[in-house]
């Protein structure tokens, strides 16, 4: 039977959602993402598939996330989320572009029979789908879209409203494992705002509470649910600024603020007015990044990113694992070529723990992560979390405590698998990771810092005829493709003390990122423009050779 026999509606309501003509959609590293009015189809479509990939899981239930994350407020985008909470599987991401770039009804509905079969869908089965959006103005728009094509496969659907990225992915993980062993919490934010409530509480009991966080929300959906949260856990506990919450005003969202922004641009984020030796943090428009960052007496500014925050938390999980005794278990760490060296140097030869390194995309890291008993992954840009495996929290359970810190130690373990979200990197349980370990050690952001110093770093965009003649291997290190351009960074390499650069094509954006590292700020700068001007020389840079190109 063919898809179309079997829900005469789907015709109808696909005629509703045309495709542009001249479009061509790509679910890349983050879904599908570009300019807004260019969705409708896209999003129609992924809400077909997000029944037929339910469908094919006899009828758990997927989650469609709508939004464009750090992107500017125009943009918007989808991904989906499998059963556990974790990102679509790979196979089906080409499934997802396929069907978005289908020219025709007839060619639309020849695909989905073609995953139908390819995967032996049985259409009688059960499909089951949640979504939320962020505080995107053509939010609405795009949410009805999505329902009309699960309708139009009549799969049960469910509006959960403006949610972060991780809260969805939580929510999905707490529908799928109700009732089970696995059980992961009460499926709604209210749920997902007790479970990490309680564990903080459990962390932080008796210690002196630290001085005030200014959080920066990008003016996103990180205002709301931040707020939401600081209410649950109560002001007595954590004491929360909300700076950049207007999700009302035209253009604000993500615009000279949020964790991307203060990343990128190595400052503070307008609209915060920086103290010497305050606190701060920022979330990027969906919330499922986060950096922190203080200015020093001198009025300098310290950005503690992704990079930080993974070996703040190496140290203190590994020191508990000890702690409790858990002989056996390892813990260990996954970055991405984008994690500055002295981070790597820091866990390979301070905390001595072992670290891989991964192609860019957190489901890359993810995957990694799970190879170890407790795996600490984050991107530079402050996007990851801390995964506990199956024996680790058998082990948690299972350990007769000897002594009294032994017994501390496995609470605190047993409190943070609860506190830190295992679904996906999440910047409101980040946040509580930092603090929980900040407040133990009565740190500053200063002395936290004083664990490596970053070498200087540079990102440096370059644009080309065409992006995909660039392909990397060795995770992202090297190129082998375009021929010899690969000997020619070495050659720029090769004259700076701890000098590391590499090439990459974007997969978020239409652009080649060079990025370097060196020494000094001066060679840095150096080694990154000389690259940058090897790339748009030798490999189709377009336009006019920008100024700093060496
Ligand atoms: C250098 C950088 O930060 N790249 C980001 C960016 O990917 P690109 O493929 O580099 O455009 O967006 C991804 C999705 O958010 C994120 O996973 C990744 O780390
Ligand atoms: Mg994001």
């Amino acid at each position: 039977m063919t898809v179309a026999t079997r829900y005469p509606s789907l015709v109808e309501a696909a005629e509703r959602h045309p495709k542009p003509a001249d479009v061509t959609y790509a679910y890349g590293t983050a879904g599908f993402r570009m300019k807004a009015n260019l969705l409708d189809s896209v999003i129609f479509r992924a809400g077909v598939l997000a029944a037929l990939r339910s469908k094919k899981l006899d009828g758990k239930t997927i989650g469609v996330m709508i939004t464009a994350s750090h992107n500017p407020a125009q943009d918007n985008g989808i991904k989906l989320v499998d059963p556990m909470g974790e990102m679509l599987e790979q196979t089906w991401e080409a499934y997802a572009s396929q069907l978005a770039n289908a020219p025709t009804i007839e060619e639309l509905l020849a695909v989905v029979d073609r995953v139908i079969a390819a995967n032996k869908i049985d259409l009688s089965k059960p499909a089951n789908v949640v979504y939320a959006r962020d505080t995107r103005p053509s939010g609405p728009a795009l949410v009805a879209a999505l329902a009309d094509g699960l309708s139009a496969v009549q799969a049960q659907h469910r509006d959960e409203g403006i949610l972060t990225t991780p809260q969805l992915h939580y929510i999905v993980r707490c529908l799928n494992t109700q009732g089970t062993p696995e059980a992961y919490g009460e499926p709604s934010a209210a749920g997902y705002y007790k479970k990490l409530a309680d564990a903080y509480h459990k962390l932080v009991n008796g210690k002196t509470r630290l001085s005030p966080l200014h959080v920066d929300c990008a003016n996103g959906v990180g205002a709301p649910k931040i707020r939401e949260f600081a209410q649950v856990v109560g002001e007595a506990a954590l004491a929360l600024i909300v700076t950049n919450d207007d999700t009302e005003t035209e253009g604000s969202l993500n615009y000279q603020c949020g964790a991307d922004y203060v990343k990128v641009n190595q400052h503070g984020p307008h609209g915060v007015e920086m103290q010497p030796n305050g606190r701060y943090a920022s979330l990027d428009g969906d919330a499922d990044r986060l950096v922190y960052y203080y200015m020093d007496n001198d009025r300098v500014f310290h950005l503690l990113d992704g990079d930080k925050i993974a070996g703040l938390a190496a140290m203190f999980i590994k020191d508990l694992v000890t702690a409790a005794g858990l002989e056996g278990i390892n813990v260990g760490t996954v970055q991405t070529a984008y994690a500055n060296g002295s981070s790597t140097n820091y866990l390979t030869n301070i905390l001595q723990v072992p670290v891989s390194c991964t192609q860019t995309g957190v489901k890359h890291l993810h995957h990694e992560a799970e190879k170890y008993d407790v795996g600490v992954y984050f991107e530079a840009n402050g996007h990851g979390t801390v995964l506990f495996s199956p024996v680790v929290l058998q082990a948690i359970s299972d350990t007769v405590s000897r002594t009294p810190a032994q017994a501390l130690a496995i609470a605190q373990l047993r409190a943070l698998t609860d506190m830190i979200n295992q679904t996906v990197g999440d910047a409101i349980s980040d946040l509580l990771l930092v603090e929980v370990i900040l407040t133990h050690k009565q740190w500053t952001l200063s002395q936290w810092d004083q664990a490596y110093t970053d070498l200087p770093s540079r990102l440096v965009r370059v644009v080309v005829k065409d992006r995909n003649i660039f392909r990397t291997i060795n995770a992202d290190r090297q190129l082998e493709s375009p021929a010899g351009m690969q000997a020619l960074i070495d050659g720029a390499v090769a004259k700076f003390a701890n000098g590391r650069s590499f090439v990459r094509p974007s997969g978020t954006e239409d652009v080649v990122r060079v990025y370097a590292e060196a020494a000094t700020r001066h060679e840095c700068d150096e080694l990154a423009f000389r690259v940058a001007g090897l790339v748009f020389d030798n490999a189709g840079g377009l336009g006019d050779r920008p100024a700093e190109f060496l």
